[in-house]
């Protein structure tokens, strides 16, 4: 397999089959797919009042919502292949809305501790299932 090892979890929505892998392990780096803010059981978007701890349904909701499903799916991903987000050392993230920016910055801030990994942030026309967020990351094993 030419030093290239594919990584599969069912804690993590299961990858287009012939398209992707969730992720891959290569030369003592894994790097994983861009995760979407889907569910790995009902593979469902998240709805938007997901927020168990608030009625709100504010736009600033659904996004903290989706980052924080993005995240944990990119979480599961890491752990099958044998590291942690502790070892993430880049990070993409693709808005649908630049807008969404200082909002998402609030959420993200809260993982990674005090040496955050390197991040880019685009915004882009349309994401996949026309989700407003998805992150992608790279780990060290
Ligand atoms: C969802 C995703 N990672 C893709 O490339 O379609």
């Amino acid at each position: 397999m030419s030093g290239k090892e594919p990584v599969l979890t069912s804690n993590a929505p299961k990858p287009l089959p012939g398209i992707y892998s969730q992720a891959i392990k290569a030369n003592g780096m894994v790097f994983v797919s861009g995760a979407v803010p889907m569910d790995p059981v009902t593979m469902e978007l998240i709805p938007g009042d997901i927020q168990a701890h608030t009625t709100k349904t504010t736009d600033e909701f659904e996004i903290s919502a989706q980052q924080h499903q993005c995240i944990k799916n990119l979480s599961a991903i890491l752990e099958a292949a044998g590291t942690s987000l502790e070892k993430v050392v880049k990070v993409n993230v693709f808005l649908a809305d630049m807008g969404d920016f200082a909002k998402m910055n609030e959420v993200y801030s809260t993982y990674w501790g005090d040496v955050k990994p390197c991040r880019t942030c685009v915004a882009v026309k349309t994401l996949p299932l026309n989700t407003d967020v998805e992150i992608e990351c790279t780990a060290v094993l």
